[in-house]
């Protein structure tokens, strides 16, 4: 992604000229955009998150990532790891090339209809060239993604073959696929999309889940928060649906079938972590637990040795908390593990210092360098959950001094729109 061929030297200034039109009118054009393109393809609701649509998500996370786009039209390697993650869900949702078309032509047009004699023959010509030179570089990787699945480029009929409770709100469902074919290995981390009926809606959806266990060749884990949602008068629920966490919590049991994609995702245990044993420090909050859970499984399985390895996890309270019981047999087996439980509402009769370590959120301070393993420069730091915690603890980290490239973690989106 270092250069852009596609684009003349005058198109490049002309979008770095309408960064201030997408600060004023981003959200507007990105709003008209989807309402547009879904009502003349009702098919592609298949493919985007209504949710997202309902709570004005997606509007917002396309409309800063065109701003992303446009201030580093001249810079694209800044996005890489921005187009590496957007192109691992496009993947898992099956997203084609020629979908490109259909989404380059409504973006236009919302351009068009928003910011009307504004958007000029010039600029409309610039943004048709910088918005194909994106979607190529996308549809390039998508591309290689798919040749690595090995033949498995479509949706794949799964059955529940297990379905656990892990927690209050989480329950695990073990996912066998009804081909019965082994199962690619996937890195310790990635997700896959689920795509099942959603009947509220009349059309399928699909999310994408953390696997939960090490890779294993006759089933998938998934381990699925239920979202209060729809289900209750939260404030929450007009913003968070939780049509597809509550469909699976309630209507989906053993024997059921449901569709799964391919493994992707673009935040996973490092295989240099996977075969040295270098130090690792896994630090998550709720059902971000998930894929570090998968993590800790992988490394306890094929390469733990003497290995130092911390486990960090904030839940709101005890019942709250899944593999709490998993994580620490296995601390107790593996003396080389070591957990810290942190709970910031604990239930009635839960003690600090019995039930859990630390009363309060996670709180880096609360620990001693050397249970972070603060004096090997080697140690590799993975955080997962909501994302002010994943900047927060990154930020605790680096002023400890630990480097960036040794913290991995997976923000989606690009920031937004600046205000
Ligand atoms: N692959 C991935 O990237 C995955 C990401 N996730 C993400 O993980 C998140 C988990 O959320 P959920 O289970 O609902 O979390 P919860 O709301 O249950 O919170 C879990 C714990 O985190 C604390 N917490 C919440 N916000 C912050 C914050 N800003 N800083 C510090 N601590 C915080 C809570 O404290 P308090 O009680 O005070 O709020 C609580 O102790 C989701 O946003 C999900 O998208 C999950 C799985 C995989």
């Amino acid at each position: 992604m270092a250069s852009n061929p596609g684009m003349t030297p005058d198109q490049i200034a002309l979008i770095k000229a309408t960064v201030p039109v997408l600060v004023q009118h981003g959200n507007t054009i990105t709003t008209v955009f989807y309402r547009n393109m879904l009502a003349a393809h009702p098919e592609l609701n298949t493919v985007f998150n209504t949710s997202d649509q309902v709570n004005g998500r997606q509007p917002r996370a396309l409309a800063g990532a065109l701003y992303a786009y446009a201030s580093h039209i001249d810079d694209l390697g800044a996005l890489s790891s921005a187009v590496e993650l957007i192109c691992n869900k496009h993947a898992s949702l099956y997203i084609k090339a020629d979908d490109y078309n259909i989404v380059g032509k409504y973006l236009l047009e919302a351009m068009g209809e928003v910011l009307g004699a504004a958007l000029t023959p010039e600029i409309h010509d610039a943004w048709g060239a910088a918005y194909w030179q994106l979607a190529n570089i996308m549809i390039g990787r998508e591309k290689q993604l798919y040749e690595h699945a090995e033949g498995w480029t479509d949706w794949r009929d799964f059955k529940i073959v297990n379905k656990v409770k892990e927690s209050e709100e989480i329950t695990s469902f073990y996912l066998a696929p009804v081909d019965e074919k082994p199962l690619p290995a996937f890195k310790p981390g990635q997700y896959i999309s689920i795509q099942t009926e959603v009947p509220t809606l009349k059309y399928p959806q699909a999310r994408q889940y953390s696997l939960s266990d090490e890779p294993k060749p006759d089933y998938y884990r998934i381990s699925v928060k239920r979202e209060l949602g729809l289900n209750s008068a939260a404030a929450s629920a007009a913003t968070n649906p939780g049509y597809i966490s509550n469909v699976l919590h309630d209507t989906r049991n053993i024997g059921d079938t449901i569709k799964v994609s391919h493994p992707y995702g673009d935040f996973f245990l490092s295989p240099a972590d996977s075969e040295t044993g270098n130090p690792i420090v896994l630090i998550s909050a709720g059902v971000g637990v998930t894929p570090l859970t998968s993590m800790l499984n992988t490394l306890v399985s094929k390469s733990l040795e003497s290995r130092k390895l911390h486990f960090i996890h904030g839940a709101r309270s005890e019942g709250l908390r899944a593999f709490k019981k998993h994580i620490s047999e296995l601390s107790k087996q593996h003396p080389s593990i070591q957990t810290t439980f942190f709970t910031s509402h604990p239930s009635e009769g839960e003690k600090e210092g019995v039930d859990y370590d630390h009363a309060g959120r996670v709180d880096l301070s609360k620990l001693k360098d050397q249970d972070l393993f603060l004096d090997d420069a080697k140690t590799d730091y993975y955080i997962c959950g909501p994302g002010m915690f994943m900047t927060d603890i990154e930020s605790a980290l680096k002023a400890k001094g630990v480097g960036a490239d040794r913290i991995k973690m997976e923000l989606f989106g690009t920031g937004g729109v600046p205000h």
